[in-house]
């Protein structure tokens, strides 16, 4: 293609006919969109004849929740792209393949995954995983570390810290997470059953002030090439597997942010399955929530430390107290960032089909509002986590379950 244009179900079909080394001559082609995002087009595209299938995706030059009056940079499909293949070549067995990225269709091109789930699905249905929080927190391990000034030469980060300078992008989180939430502003959306608390914290001095620092954070920690965007909907699980997608968010920014997200999702899974509740099946499985925030964060450190241990370049990593003092740094960080996910899912624009599906919005706020409560608590309070447990027990404690879950 010479110039950009908008695939559809028939042209995404024509375009991947016309890639080299992907079908047979005589395969019969059959393309289904299948995009449930908020920002891009995705194609899923199947030789009926082999069964191979692959996955076209096109940033659209707007945002596709919002449509054309929010026009957005097509550079986020190199972003994209070029983020996937570094982590691939960092966690193959997590990230998909990418096979061809065009930078005039802002499109790539990659392995189609459809035999996993989109891990929020999943988690509505309260399908456990056994192996996703060993598989995340090595990703997360893996993906961080080896691309922070720990391990590569300072010039080879700063040349990739340039590569990934990301700044629509940014600014859209900068303002959706950071910003908009904290005001009145135009861009918040949330249920009316909630305004009154949701008020409480647009009048609430304190919490803005934790919240500045950790979009200062956000600005200015350029730590590691972080994905930027990792909810639930950007992780797609089996039985057996993990695989991390859409990094179009990327740049280098602060270690805590990613593993914050995450948290913050599974939380939102937590409180949507019932708030003060007594019922043993919906409470087994917030306790499930709960422990897999706790060996996420058991194998990101395990793996941290032997990563450090093995790979380490800066020569000052081998002073004693540097590695706990900047895990420590991390693990506040990420329940600030894990705080920032949760509320501006209830007040911002983009909100999560966990608490969105639940029908009752006098149900829907409970949820809403325990979350709002969850994610102040661990803005306000990060500085006082020592270990993962110090956030999982105030979470315990906010839903009415006392210490020892
Ligand atoms: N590699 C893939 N394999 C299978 N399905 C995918 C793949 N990438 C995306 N999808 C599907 O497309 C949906 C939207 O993809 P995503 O990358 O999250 O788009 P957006 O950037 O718009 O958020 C996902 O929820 C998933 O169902
Ligand atoms: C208008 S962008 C809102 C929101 O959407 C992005 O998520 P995704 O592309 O995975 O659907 C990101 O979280 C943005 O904050």
């Amino acid at each position: 293609m010479l110039q950009y244009e908008t695939l559809n179900e028939y042209r995404a079909l024509m375009y991947a006919r016309k890639l080299k080394d992907m079908f047979g001559k005589n395969a019969q082609l059959v393309c289904r969109e299948i995009g449930d995002g908020n920002l891009n087009l995705v194609f899923q595209i199947t030789d009926k004849l082999s069964g191979t299938s692959i996955i076209v995706k096109q940033a659209l030059t707007y945002a596709r929740v919002v449509g054309e009056s929010w026009p957005l940079t097509l550079d986020r499909a190199r972003i994209e792209s070029q983020a996937l293949i570094i982590q691939h070549s960092i966690c193959p067995g997590f990230v998909p393949k990418v096979y061809h990225y065009d930078p005039i269709m802002a499109v790539t091109v990659m392995e189609d995954l459809s035999n996993y789930l989109i891990m929020r699905k999943g988690l509505a249905a309260r399908k456990r995983y056994p192996h996703f929080a060993r598989h995340l927190g090595v990703y997360l391990a893996r993906t961080l570390y080896l691309t922070s000034d720990f391990a590569l030469p300072s010039q080879v980060k700063k040349k990739k810290a340039a590569q990934f300078t990301n700044p629509e992008m940014c600014k859209i989180s900068e303002d959706l997470i950071f910003t908009d939430p904290y005001f009145n502003s135009e861009t918040n959306q949330f249920n009316p059953l909630a305004a009154e608390r949701i008020e409480e914290i647009w009048n609430n001095n304190p919490l803005k002030l934790e919240v500045a620092k950790l979009k200062a954070g956000f600005l200015t920690h350029a730590e590691a090439l972080i994905h930027g965007d990792l909810h639930t909907g950007s992780i797609m699980v089996s039985e057996e597997g993990t695989k991390v997608i859409d990094p179009e968010f990327s740049f280098y920014g602060p270690v805590g942010f990613d593993i914050g997200v995450v948290f913050g999702n599974l939380l939102l899974s937590f409180v949507s399955h019932g708030g003060h509740t007594q019922d043993a099946p919906e409470r087994n499985y917030q306790a499930y929530l709960l422990a897999t925030i706790e060996q996420i964060w058991g194998y990101f450190e395990q793996t941290f430390r032997e990563l450090w241990e093995k790979e380490s370049k800066e020569r000052m990593t081998i002073v004693p107290g540097l590695l706990d003092s900047y895990l420590l740094h991390v693990l506040e960080d990420c329940a600030g960032y894990a705080g920032c996910e949760m509320i501006r899912r209830i007040i911002g624009l983009a909100h999560v089909s966990d608490l969105e599906s639940i029908a009752d919005p006098n149900l829907r706020a409970e949820g809403e509002k325990l979350a709002l409560s969850i994610g102040q608590k661990l803005v306000l309070e990060r500085r006082q986590i020592q270990d993962i447990k110090d956030v999982t027990c105030r979470v315990s404690e906010i839903a009415g379950y006392g210490t020892n879950q």
